[in-house]
């Protein structure tokens, strides 16, 4: 069973299509990075395969078609981290956390004893232990991206979908979030995640998506994807690729002047 499958997807937006055509599936234990330029069209494709915009083709999560199911299905089946991290109300950071167990509340108010065991889970493993009782408004802005990552870990669901999660994050809280998405495979969960960060993408995912102009132009493993023809045509930069101890590294280091 496929935790996501995305047939002939296409979106429509200010009178072109910024998503064209694009198939897809995600099996269990995946750590999937959605690369591509600015305007490429990741966001648009991650929100439609979670039925925020107004997309042609088939969703499929676990095998059920997308429209099919209730709200309360999809969360359960699906976690986005969006984008934007805007917190308008001072509401405490647990509060915020605990609202990712929304979709498994029982209509009857009966207690969600696994929710309490997740909620303090996904506190401890993005190190906001200290933060908890602190109005989220206030916090920083790589702060409010780990609060923000807590509460979509809360909702237990096999697949996340996360819009550049690591942006605004210091480097150890990058390579602390990697960590956390690379643990969570070992459950049969999958990450889908829009990243900007060449190395941490080849470091890290199992699969990496190469998106350009609302088409995939590469699907495969991370060695294979990140090739220089692919980030000249692409990017239009030039990268520094080496092998470390740890892993690949990939430097961008000059525009292509395409001679
Ligand atoms: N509501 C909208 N109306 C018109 N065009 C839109 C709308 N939303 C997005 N777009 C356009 O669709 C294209 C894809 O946007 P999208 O946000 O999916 O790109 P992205 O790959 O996530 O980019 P980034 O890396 O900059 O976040 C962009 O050219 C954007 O300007």
């Amino acid at each position: 069973m496929n935790l996501l499958e995305a047939k002939a997807v296409s979106v429509r937006l200010g009178g072109r299509n910024v998503v064209e055509n694009i198939s897809f599936s995600i099996a269990a234990g995946e750590f999937v990075g959605l690369i591509g330029p600015n305007g490429a069209g990741k966001s648009t494709l991650l929100k439609a395969c979670l039925g925020l915009n107004n997309a042609s083709g088939n969703i499929l999560l676990q095998d059920t078609p997308l429209a099919e199911m209730s709200a309360q299905a999809r969360g359960r089946a699906v976690s986005y981290l969006p984008q934007e991290h805007e917190i308008a109300w001072p509401v405490s950071v647990r509060h915020l956390v605990e609202l990712g167990r929304q979709p498994w509340l029982k209509a009857d108010g009966g207690r969600d004893f696994a929710g309490r065991h997740a909620i303090a889970r996904a506190i401890a493993r993005l190190g906001i232990t200290e933060l908890a009782e602190r109005p989220a408004n206030t916090l920083s802005g790589g702060e409010r991206a780990r609060v923000l990552i807590a509460r979509a870990l809360a909702q237990t669901t096999p697949l996340l979908l996360a819009d550049e999660p690591a942006a605004g994050l210091d480097p150890a809280h990058q390579i602390g979030l990697m960590k956390i998405f690379r643990s969570l495979l070992s459950d049969g969960h999958s990450v889908v995640s829009s990243m900007h960060d060449l190395s941490l993408a080849a470091r890290w995912c199992t699969r990496l998506i190469m998106i350009d102009k609302g088409h995939i132009v590469a699907d495969d493993r991370p060695e294979n994807v990140l090739t220089a023809d692919n980030l000249r045509a692409v990017y239009g930069v030039e990268a520094f690729f080496a092998e470390a101890k740890g892993g690949p590294v990939l430097l961008p280091l000059d525009l292509y002047s395409g001679v």
